[in-house]
């Protein structure tokens, strides 16, 4: 049977939301595995309670995640009431405007979120070709995937280095998916 991975990202100007379309691109070259992409303002909560794993990012904002994102997390609390995602595969990825820009913080907000729900966490296991804009894993983070862009439009950032990480990283979420037994029922 299919697995579902759902990609929830919030995005204002639209960097961020060129990194979920190419995780699901990679996601989507993985034999049965189908990818949904799911802005926070469009949220298919059916969706999520049916997907495999769900992989979460933001753009960062002050050093945090941003606050439409924040809205995401907090109305999830009804389903941590019920662990209902608890089993899934989680994963998470972010992009900002420096370097650092302090998005470690971001990924360990997700990560935090994704135990607060029973979820089982997919880092990114990808070593760097190097640091410039070509390269893969960049920044060298291993939490999760990190971006970063530009002030200018999206045709020109963020650059081919860090689309092609996140389509790696969608194509490992999904292998993962594929090999890591997923609690269909629940733990408890
Ligand atoms: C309110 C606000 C706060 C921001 N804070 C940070 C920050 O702490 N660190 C950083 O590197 N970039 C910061 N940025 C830059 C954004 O992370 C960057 O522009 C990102 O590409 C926006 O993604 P988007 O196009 O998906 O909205 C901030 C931008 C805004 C609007």
């Amino acid at each position: 049977m299919a697995k579902n991975i759902a990609i929830v990202y919030h995005s204002a100007y639209g960097h961020t939301a060129k990194l979920a379309e190419f995780i699901a691109l990679g996601v989507a070259q993985i034999a049965d595995v189908d990818a949904y992409l799911m802005s926070v303002d469009q949220l298919d909560w059916q969706l999520l309670a049916d997907a495999d794993a769900i992989i979460m990012g933001c753009p960062t904002y002050m050093g945090s995640i941003s606050a439409p994102f924040k809205a995401f997390m907090d109305a999830s609390s009804k389903v941590w009431l019920t662990q209902g995602w608890q089993g899934k595969l989680a994963a998470g990825f972010t992009n900002s405007g420096g370097l650092s820009g302090d998005k470690l913080a971001v990924l360990q907000q997700i990560q935090l979120f994704a135990m607060q729900h029973g979820m089982l966490w997919v880092g990114m296991p990808l070593m760097p070709t190097g640091t410039q804009p070509e390269d893969m894993n960049r920044m060298g983070s291993y939490i999760g995937l990190m971006a970063q862009s530009d002030s200018a439009p999206v045709e020109v950032t963020p650059p081919i280095g860090d689309l092609k990480t996140a389509e790696w990283f969608g194509q490992y979420v999904a292998k993962t998916v594929q090999r890591i037994m997923v609690f269909d029922d629940g733990l408890q």
